[in-house]
This record gives C-alpha cells, sequence and structure tokens, in this order.
C-alpha cells in the first residue's frame, strides 16, 4: 500500500443540494419551491471500508450518490472522492469509481456479455494484463464462464447483476458505489453477489458505499452503516449501535415441557406471546438473557431456548419516526464528524 492508505476515499464537509421545483397554485400561477435533498452531510469514508447508506425514500440517497459521482453539484459544502472534486473533474474521477445501479444496466443489451467488457476496456484504456486478471477473477467469483457469449437482454435479472458489477471493477477503480445490487435476486443470486463482494473488498481494498433496502446485505456486508433521513446523516456507527440507538429489545424465546400460562415475575422481561409450549419474552437488548434464563429455569420446566436480535427493520423504522434515541455510535468509524442528532 502506498502512503496515502491512512487518507480518507470520501469526504463530504458540510455537503448540500437544494432542488428548485415549481408547482402549481392556482390555475395559472406558479410558486418556486426549494427542496433540501442533501442537507448539511459531514462524513468520511477510509480506504478499503465497506459501508452501508440507508434511509427511507426520497432521503437523499441517490442524490448522494449523483453528487459522489460528479452527475449532480452540490449546492453548498465541500466534496472529494480520492482527492478529486467529483463535479470539476469528472472524467477524472470516472477511471477511480465503479457505480452499479440494480434498476438498469450499463451493458450493451444486444451485444453478448464479452463484447461489452471488451468496450469498457477500450473506454477505460485498461491495460491487457490488468482487464484479463479482473475479467478472470470475476468470472471465477461470479460463475460468469457460461454467460460469455450471451447477449445482455437475454441474461436473468440476477445473471445481468454479476454482469454489471463485473463491468464496474474491471477498470480497478477504489470506490465502488452499489445502488439496490440485490433488489429482485433470488436467495441463490443474492449469496452469490454477497460473498462475492465481501471477497473483492478483501482481497484489493476496494471502499464499497452500498445502497439498499435489503437490510440483510448490512447485516452480512457492513461494519459501518449510515443512515440518512430527510438528507441529514440520523446515525453513523455499527450495527450493535444501531440497535442501541434505537432502543431495541432482544426476545427470549423458550420452549416449555408443557403448555402453561403467561410467564410472569421475571424482572426486566416481559412475556408478549404465547403459542402452546412456546412463550416469547421481550427485554432490553443491551441487557443480558443469561439472569432471565436462570430465573425462567429455577420455576418453569424448560426445555430448549434461544436468543433473538431485534429486528433491524424495525429499528430503523423506529429511527426514521425519530422514535429512538438517534445518535452516533460512540463507536462508529468517524471520529471526526460532528453529532449528526437531528434536533
Ligand atoms: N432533479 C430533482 N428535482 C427536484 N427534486 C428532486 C430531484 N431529485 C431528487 N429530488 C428530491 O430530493 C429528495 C431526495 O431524493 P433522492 O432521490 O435523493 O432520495 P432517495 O433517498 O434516493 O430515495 P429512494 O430510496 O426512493 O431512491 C426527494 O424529495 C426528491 O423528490
Amino acid at each position: 500500500m502506498d502512503g496515502v492508505a491512512a487518507e480518507p476515499l470520501i469526504e463530504l464537509d458540510s455537503v448540500e443540494k437544494v432542488f428548485t421545483v415549481r408547482r402549481r397554485a392556482g390555475r395559472l400561477r406558479r410558486t418556486r419551491h426549494e427542496v433540501r435533498a442533501v442537507d448539511g452531510l459531514t462524513f468520511q469514508v477510509p480506504r478499503g471500508e465497506m459501508v452501508g447508506y440507508i434511509g427511507p425514500n426520497g432521503a437523499g440517497k441517490s442524490t448522494t450518490i449523483k453528487m459522489l459521482t460528479g452527475i449532480l453539484v452540490p449546492s453548498g459544502g465541500r466534496l472529494r472522492v480520492a482527492g478529486i472534486d467529483p463535479s470539476r473533474q469528472r472524467t477524472r474521477l470516472a477511471r477511480r469509481i465503479g457505480v452499479v445501479f440494480g434498476q438498469r444496466t450499463t451493458l450493451w443489451w444486444d451485444l453478448p456479455l464479452k463484447d461489452s467488457y471488451e468496450l469498457v476496456r477500450r473506454m477505460y484504456r485498461v491495460p491487457a494484463a490488468v482487464f484479463r486478471a479482473n475479467l478472470d477473477r470475476c468470472i471465477e467469483l461470479l460463475d460468469l464462464a457460461p454467460l460469455l457469449d450471451v447477449p445482455v437482454r437475454q441474461l436473468s435479472l440476477g445473471q445481468r447483476m454479476r454482469g454489471d458489477i463485473t463491468a464496474a471493477l474491471l477498470h480497478d477503480p477504489d470506490v465502488l458505489y452499489l445502488d439496490e445490487p440485490t433488489i429482485g435476486l433470488d436467495v441463490v443470486s443474492k449469496a452469490k453477489v454477497r460473498s462475492f463482494l465481501r471477497e473483492i473488498n478483501a482481497e484489493r481494498g476496494t471502499t464499497v458505499l452500498l445502497t439498499t433496502h435489503d437490510l440483510t446485505d448490512i447485516e452480512q456486508l457492513c461494519r459501518r452503516v449510515m443512515v440518512i433521513d430527510h438528507g441529514r446523516l440520523v446515525f453513523d456507527g455499527d450495527l450493535a449501535g444501531l440497535r442501541a440507538a434505537a432502543d431495541g429489545e432482544r426476545t427470549l424465546v423458550v420452549d416449555l415441557a408443557e403448555e402453561l400460562p403467561p410467564i410472569e415475575g421475571v424482572p426486566g422481561a416481559r412475556t408478549v406471546k404465547v403459542e402452546g409450549p412456546r412463550q416469547w419474552l421481550a427485554f432490553p437488548a443491551e441487557r443480558s438473557a443469561a439472569p432471565l434464563v436462570t430465573a425462567i429455569a429455577a420455576r418453569y420446566p424448560l426445555v430448549d431456548l434461544a436468543v433473538r436480535e431485534p429486528d433491524i427493520e424495525a429499528l430503523i423504522a423506529e429511527l426514521y419516526a425519530g422514535g429512538g434515541a438517534a445518535r452516533r455510535d460512540p463507536g462508529g468509524a468517524d471520529p471526526a464528524a460532528p453529532d449528526p442528532l437531528r434536533p
């Protein structure tokens, strides 16, 4: 690794994007309104990190990615990717980044996959040896060999996604933006894409910014997650921190030897569901389950048990609703960022 290894690869400092939209106000009148799609975003992503970037519809995720690729110019603040100002030096930046949009392809519809790759090679002037090595690795990890001669339009969604991800990596980008890379894929394709991303991130140190509505992507790929809402960062930290920030509860599922009335008198836990001999008890996420198990086992015929982590979708819904104590996780990766707590 060279001497720049420690420098953040993606840097945003108070970045804003304001759109002006015209709305009808009566039969002839139109008024102008401002939409603050991104509202003072500050964060850094160091080289080699794989970060989940999530938020509800309209939160500002795509706008952020578009600014990071240079498609949109920020209305305010400072933005750098690999030391480059994206909107001023888009062509230079293009050599350093790869972009995959789950809902549209960057491949040539009528060409066989391998011809698309040849075009990418020429467009980016990728040296032959680099191209060959990268393509061979993707073919191996993503099982692309049987698909290389197939025109893109004949590929299934999962096959096309594997093809798109490969195209985005052939020129050895430092940063990969993935916008919903597993959307619409079946379980097998999802697993393949996820294990590939893990492999590439570990092998090459590619920095990955991942936008997704599938929280399993985050759970399986990202140690760090950023939650954006109304254009602002409402959480930046790891999944455990997200659970704590949303005041989540864990669930203790116990199987008793027989059907019994709801378990009572266990301090710190409450029975939320009973189904035959199985009972569910909710308890605060940060507490240990051990004393609860001891208390139950002392008074009930306990046969089996399991502890379930809080449902991450519920946690995030709570954060979006402003119900949780949204905050930056103290163990988060960016100590320089200001507190992203929303007022
Ligand atoms: N070109 C535009 N002109 C006006 N408003 C826009 C434009 N692009 C985005 N917006 C608005 O900016 C806000 C953020 O949109 P953005 O597409 O970034 O959200 P998102 O988090 O990517 O949502 P989704 O999950 O639905 O893709 C929304 O209110 C959207 O309507």
